[in-house]
């Protein structure tokens, strides 16, 4: 985060400690545009806290300190706590911010010399916005989100948090599958400021189609939309930096809001989807809701339904044509849509009768098949896995990789060692192209053996001997968006750029190396020769070793699906063996005779 400006704004005596019953320094409190210091009295020791880490306080009641009279004995019972105040923030252990990994809560008591200095510092922390500014946020659990962990969250990390912030907030359970788009859906936009999903990206996906599906979604669009995570992928709250709880919640408690892009799904006759994350079709779809039986494996569930799915490769028939980005066609005000829904500027091509799309849209080289197709909003599809950083999920733009490689160890190498680094283009497995927007015609493929029937074809018109034939290319796979599935038929996603609002850490935004936060450096630093390559070494040493995790990582869930396979050919081989049936037989025998 950049310091605008380091200008003391105010200057504080007082005692300064860390919790309050440890020992307590003499010091100097600074208060400045967006972090306060201390330094010890009489020495050179300065700590710093920006104000983006603070999530809560406690301070005496101001109108309590704007009494005048106050009986002695009140005085004497009360004039420590009246001159105590305690900022609670989130302290970071690794520099890199982007991507905290052990976020810890922490404290620091400041005891000024009297009550006036602590009425003057409530008064111009509030102005400064050191504290976190009132608001109501409905937060929306869903018990079943990941391993059932959202309760656990709530209660042991964010409600405490809350407590201590001074917002109002209120909880509330999901009770059934898509009853978060009920909620959205029905929530008094005059009553709450913010909604705050805990759980993973299904629930997040499920609010944001409950918002801009309401009658008065123009309204709804603008409401913050805040998660924590408790989900299984995470790929949303890892993407904007929020992957630990305590980040989310700081995030959920000091209110930025960073400007969201959102895909809007149409299909003829059919309700249209808004998605905030991702739409897949092909291998990493079929994993994805194929993943949904391993739920109680936590995150681990992605790998082992990805190695499976990946062992029987199969191949998705169809044709894509994409949209070249921030193309936009005018659209007349008569739109039967309007007012109704976003507005969309291609809706006539999701009638059958349009054959190609006209110019500027453009049919994707490639074969007439994909095994994998993904549209990407975000940086990452999961936790782990990671496509890069130079997508901005509020720049109107969409980012489609996709691969018609159909040899499963080709797929499976880069997965295991490339998911984690964003390589997976750099090995050649995956094409990128940037767009804004994406028509997609499922068919079926021709025979693989007759070069001439090599097409696509409509699935309607293959019917009896023929779609007997063609039957293992015949299952167009699923559409997935956001992990829920939609019907795999004549599929139109635009973009609707900056159609949001997204709760996110402060700092999310600044361009600039986030260590600048910590130790001051400053990106227009020149670096010398030999600094260049120690960080190039450095950089190297990282890469090695990020490489080396993600094999370990990925080793071991393949190395645990082999065991669990092993398990089960081997009780397998027990049932059916020899003395086992004979001791079986014995056994029945001798209890039913
Ligand atoms: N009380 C409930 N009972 C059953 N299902 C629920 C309930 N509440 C929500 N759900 C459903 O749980 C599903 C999973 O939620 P969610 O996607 O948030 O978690 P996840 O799948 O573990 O995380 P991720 O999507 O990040 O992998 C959603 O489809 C949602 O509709």
């Amino acid at each position: 985060m950049q310091l605008k400006d380091a200008k003391t704004l105010a200057e504080f005596e007082c005692s300064a400690s860390f919790t309050q019953h440890a020992k307590s320094y003499p010091a100097f409190l600074h208060l400045k545009a967006n972090e306060l210091t201390w330094t010890i009295r009489g020495t050179d020791i300065t700590s710093r806290l920006p104000y983006s880490c603070v999530y809560g306080y406690e301070a005496p009641d101001l109108e309590r300190l704007n009494a005048s009279q106050h009986d002695l004995e009140d005085l004497v019972k009360n004039t420590l706590n009246d001159r105590l105040v305690t900022l609670h923030f989130i302290e970071f252990t690794t520099q890199d911010l982007k991507s905290v990994a052990s976020p810890q809560k922490s404290e620091v008591c400041f005891l000024f010399q009297d009550r006036k200095d602590v009425k003057r510092f409530l008064t111009l922390a509030r102005e400064l916005q050191v504290l976190p500014k009132p608001r109501r946020l409905l937060l929306i659990v869903n018990p079943n989100g990941g391993v059932g962990l959202a309760k656990k969250t709530s209660d042991t990390v964010i409600k405490p948090m809350m407590r201590l912030s001074g917002l109002t907030f209120k909880e509330q359970y999901t009770e059934y599958g898509k009853h978060a788009v009920d909620i959205a859906h029905k929530v008094d936009l005059d009553q709450v400021d913010a909604l705050i999903v805990v759980s993973g990206d299904g629930v997040l996906h499920e609010v944001v189609n409950g918002l801009l599906t309401r009658p008065d979604w123009e309204r709804a669009r603008r409401l913050p939309v805040g998660i924590i995570p408790a989900g299984s992928g995470n790929a949303f709250a890892t993407s904007v930096g929020t992957k630990s709880p305590y980040v989310a919640t700081l995030a959920a408690i000091r209110g930025t809001t960073a400007k969201l892009d959102i895909f809007s799904l149409s299909q003829l006759d059919r309700p249209r989807i808004y998605s905030m994350l991702l739409f897949s079709w092909g291998m990493m779809a079929d994993a994805d809701i194929e993943s949904d039986k391993y739920r109680w494996l936590g995150p681990l569930r992605f790998d082992i339904a990805g190695v499976i799915r990946a062992i029987r490769l199969r191949r998705y028939p169809g044709k894509v044509y994409v949209l070249p980005p921030k193309h936009k066609r005018e659209i007349s005000s008569s739109s039967s849509e309007h007012g109704h829904a976003p507005v969309i500027s291609y809706g006539d091509l999701l009638q059958p009768s349009v054959q190609e799309p006209p110019k500027p849209w453009r049919l994707l080289p490639s074969m007439p098949y994909y095994t994998m197709l993904l549209l990407l909003n975000c940086s990452h599809a999961g936790e782990k896995i990671f496509f890069t950083n130079t997508i901005r999920f509020n720049d109107g733009i969409m980012r489609l990789w996709y691969s018609c490689e159909t040899r499963f160890w080709k797929i499976i190498l880069p997965f295991m060692v490339d998911q984690t680094n964003g390589k997976l283009i750099h090995r050649g497995l995956m094409q990128d192209t940037e767009c804004g927007g994406i028509l997609i015609v499922p068919g079926v493929e021709g025979d693989p053996e007759d070069p001439n029937s090599h097409e696509i074809k409509d699935p309607d018109s293959v019917t009896g001997q023929e779609a007997k034939r063609l039957d293992i290319h015949q299952a167009p796979g699923v559409f997935d968006v956001d992990g829920e599935v939609m019907p795999t038929a004549r599929l139109l996603i635009e973009i609707l750029p900056s159609f949001m609002e997204i709760l996110v850490p402060e700092w999310f935004h600044h361009e600039e190396d986030p260590l600048s936060l910590t130790d001051g450096r400053r990106k227009e630093e020149k670096e010398s020769p030999e600094a260049v390559v120690a960080r190039q070494k450095k950089e190297l040493v990282q890469e090695v070793a990020r490489t080396r995790q993600a094999l370990e990582n990925n080793v071991q869930s393949v190395v645990l699906l082999l065991l669990a396979m092993a398990a089960v050919v081997t009780a397998y081989a027990i049932f059916f063996s020899e003395p086992f049936q004979l001791w079986a037989g014995l056994a029945k025998r001798t209890l039913f005779k």
